[in-house]
This record gives C-alpha cells, structure tokens and sequence, in this order.
C-alpha cells in the first residue's frame, strides 16, 4: 500500500468516531441559550461590536414592529446606490470610495488626483516577485496563490510588525495597489503552466484605475472598452465593503485584535473569502448553471426547472450540499441592493451579447428558488438573490475566466477589509475572545 493510501485510509477509518464524539444536539444549544454561528433563532447576528464605516438595512420599523424590507448598503454616510450614480461618464468610483471607506470622509478632487497618483505608483512588486513567488507551483486556485504572495510580501517588508496606525495605512495602500496584480498575474501562471496557453505579464499603467489595470494586464492586447472598465468599477464598488459581521470581515477582525500584522491579517480574510458560502459563492453559481443547463432538458419549463433545484435542496444533485447558490443572505430580507444594480446591467450585457436564453433561466431561478427554499428551510426573514448571483455572468460576459471570480471580490474586499483593520486598531484596542460552554464530561 502507498504511504498516501495508508493515511486516506485511516482517516476514512476515523470518520465515524469524529462524528460520534463532535455532534452537539440542538438541545443543549437550547439549554444554554448560545446561538449556532452567532446567530439567534430569527436569523439576526449577535452584536459583537460598533462601527462607522457602513450599515447594512434589512428590516424597517413600522409602528413599533421590525418588518422586512428591500435591502440598503451604506458606506461611511452615504448610500452605495447613489456613490455609483455620482460617478461621472468618464469617472471611475472604485478609489473614490477606497479613499471614502479607509479616511472616513469623501475627497474632493484634490484629495482624489493625490491618492490616485500613491496607489498608481504603489502598483509595483519586489524585484523578481513574479518569477520566484507568483509562478512558482502556480494553482488553479488563484485565491490560495494570492494568498501566498501576501504572506510572502511580509518578507520584502522591513516594518511588518511595526504597529502604527501610519505603517498600517502604507501597508493596506500597499496591497489594494498590489491586488490585482498579484490575482492576474497568478492566473497568467497557471494559465501558462496548466493550460498550456502563453503567458502575457503586462505591467499595470500608473495612470489607469483599479478596474482598467485588471483588465489591461489581463488581455493579452491590452485592450478594453470604456463600457467594460466601467461595468467592473460598478462590481468593484458593489464588493468593496459589508460590515464588520461578514465573515472576512469578522475575520480580519478578530485576527487584527490579536495584534498580528496586516499581511497575516489579510492573508486569513483570503482564506474565510474564498468559502463557498461567502466570496466563493460566485464560482458555484457558475458551476450550478452550467449543470442546470446541462440536466435540465427544456429551460423554459417552469415545473422541470423547480423539480431540478428541488432535488438540489434535498442534496441529489450538483455538489449535494443542499443549496442553492446566489440565493440567500445572513441579514437581507426582500433584496440585497447590489444584486439589483447588478441585474441592470446584467439584461443590457445579455441583450447585448445574445444571451437572452440565459437570461430568462436566471430570472426564472431567480423567482421559484426564493420558494423553494422557503418551502423546505426554516425562513424567518424572507430569502432572496445575494450578490453573488449575477456577479459571475456579468464577468462571464466580460470575457474574464472564473478563476478570477472571487479574486475580483477580494480585490474589491481588501478596501473594506483594510478599514476594518484601522477602525479595530484605532478604536477597539481588546483581544476578542468569546466564551465557549464546556459539556465535556470529566472522566477518569
Ligand atoms: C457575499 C456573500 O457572502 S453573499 C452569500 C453567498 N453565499 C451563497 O450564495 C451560498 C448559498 N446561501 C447560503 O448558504 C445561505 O443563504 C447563507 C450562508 C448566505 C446564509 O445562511 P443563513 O445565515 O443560515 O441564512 P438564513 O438564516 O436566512 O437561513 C435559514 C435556513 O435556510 C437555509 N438556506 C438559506 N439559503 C439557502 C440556500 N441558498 N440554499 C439552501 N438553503 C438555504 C439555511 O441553511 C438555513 O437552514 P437551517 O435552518 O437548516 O440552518
Ligand atoms: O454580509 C455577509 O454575510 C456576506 C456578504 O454579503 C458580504 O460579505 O458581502
């Protein structure tokens, strides 16, 4: 037997003993009133902290009763709906609102141009970076690969540890510059390695937004339409932030209170981003689209299109997790904003591409899934698309590979992410440490 076999073996062999001896019956999660996920019985998270830098709605207040309501997202004061409309024609909001989310106030043009010029200049790794870390054992998963670089980051930088809220500031600047650089070039890597295609390792233009230097390094010409840098910044500053409850969010939270550094910090909201139940939700709902239209025979066929998902509740089919991708949300009721915004722009790109027969088996998942789901889960709040939904056919449409997916949340998120960390720093300054109960039986 190989030596691999022996371990996969074991551990197949140990399955039923973890399982046995990890269960905890919803029971004593009763009896001890602690909430599973720190969540309470209607769904609604635990408070675990304050926050200045945006606000989720989800319910509204109607004579002294929570109702549910269409979802609100806010960032620091304004909301993120009437952020985008405020973009001019030839404007890119994604820095604006970076600018926005980590100081806190809006820029005037001034403000904007100078921080622009840092993050343009920033847009620069260490001598050799691409070849002795981005290529090396490149990966289908570019969020594991971009990971590793900003682990590995901390290793070019002399100040890592040093705690000041201006070191902190330079290294988050540093990294929203890097990000979609380190994501790029990772899937140029694999692309090449993997693949077999050629590998194109553009440099970014100082001059050009976040979004235009995604897709400039990405294409192998370098071209790209105003229309399609300007679909991306929209996505950009639908993703940037989400409260600190999400679950990166959370993450680089809690790790940051630990007094860790911000490679490491940001490097563990990487990896709680990638997890199919949050940032990695985008991938799966490409996966289950493609196995929606490879199962189901007529797509215009309502009951055949329910049957199917409802087989993929009851975790028959696709990845037999039970669930049903893009649907859902921790804290949003009727609607999450951004999905709307996305399906905006979704029913042009579509009508534009000819991808009008997609379309109609989204909007078609789009109204039973809601039902579905509320036939078979325990809803309290209502349950609706989340942003995740739309946001992978928009990129499809862009020609952007899936692979870049929920690279793309993270080089959104890393803004959000980043503000959080200062805000944790600055006004918190107490290791978070909730309490577990302890049922273990002593024996002897
Ligand atoms: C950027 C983002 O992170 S957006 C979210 C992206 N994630 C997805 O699209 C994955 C699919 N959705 C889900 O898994 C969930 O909706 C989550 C994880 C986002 C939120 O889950 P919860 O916080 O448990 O939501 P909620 O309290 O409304 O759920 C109530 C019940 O409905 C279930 N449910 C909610 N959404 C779904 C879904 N899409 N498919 C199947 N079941 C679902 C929950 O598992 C829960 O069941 P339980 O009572 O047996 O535990
Ligand atoms: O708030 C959440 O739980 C997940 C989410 O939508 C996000 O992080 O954008």
């Amino acid at each position: 037997m190989e030596k691999k076999d022996l371990l996969a073996n074991y551990a197949a062999s140990k399955q039923n003993m973890c399982i046995t001896n990890d269960t905890i019956s919803d029971g004593l999660f009763q009896e001890y009133g602690v909430n599973r996920g720190l969540r309470d019985v209607n769904g609604k998270g635990v408070l675990t902290g304050l926050t200045r830098i945006s606000k989720i709605v989800s319910f509204k207040d109607e004579n002294g009763k929570q109702v549910p309501c269409d979802g609100e997202l806010w960032y620091r004061g304004y909301n993120v709906k009437t952020l985008i409309k405020s973009i001019g024609p030839n404007e890119f909001g994604f820095e604006k609102a970076a600018y926005l989310l980590l100081f806190g106030e809006l820029p005037d043009q001034a403000q904007l141009d100078e921080f622009c010029e840092v993050l343009g200049n920033s847009r620069t790794l260490p001598t050799n970076f691409t070849r002795d870390v981005i290529m090396k054992a490149p990966s289908k998963d570019i969020m594991n690969s971009m990971t590793r670089s900003i682990l590995t980051l901390a290793a070019y930088d002399p100040y890592t540890t040093d705690s000041s809220i201006e070191n902190n500031i330079r290294q988050c600047m540093q990294l929203i510059a890097n990000f979609p650089m380190i994501a790029v070039y990772g899937y140029h890597a694999y692309n090449h390695y993997e693949n077999d295609s050629s590998m194109y390792i553009h440099r970014p233009d100082p001059k050009l937004s976040t979004a235009e230097n995604f897709l400039r390094m990405l294409r192998p010409n370098k071209q790209y339409t105003q229309l399609e840098a300007q679909v991306l910044d929209v996505a950009l500053m639908l993703h940037m932030e989400h409260g600190g409850g999400n679950n990166s969010t959370f993450t680089t939270r809690v790790v940051t209170s630990a007094g860790t550094d911000t490679y490491s910090a940001i490097a563990a909201a990487m990896s709680s981003l990638k997890g199919p139940k949050h940032g990695g939700a985008n991938i799966k709902v490409m996966q289950m689209m493609n196995d929606i239209r490879e199962n189901v025979h007529d797509w215009s066929d309502r009951d055949e299109v329910k049957s199917y998902l409802g087989k993929m509740l009851d975790g028959q089919v696709f990845d037999k997790k039970g669930l049903i991708y893009g649907m859902g949300h921790a804290v949003y009721s009727l609607s999450d904003p951004r999905e709307r915004v996305f399906r905006s722009y979704v029913e042009h790109l579509a009508e534009a591409k000819g991808r009008q027969k997609d379309m109609n088996l989204y909007n078609m998942i789009e109204e039973v899934a809601p039902e579905l789901i509320a036939e078979k889960r325990h809803i309290f709040k209502g349950v609706s698309p989340n942003v995740d939904f739309y946001s992978g056919f928009v990129y499809e449409m862009l020609g952007i590979p899936s692979e870049l997916y929920t690279p793309l949340f993270a080089i959104a998120r890393i803004a959000g992410w980043s503000a959080h960390r200062l805000e944790e720093l600055v006004g918190c300054n107490k290791i978070i440490r909730p309490a577990y109960k302890s049922v273990m039986e002593e024996l002897e």
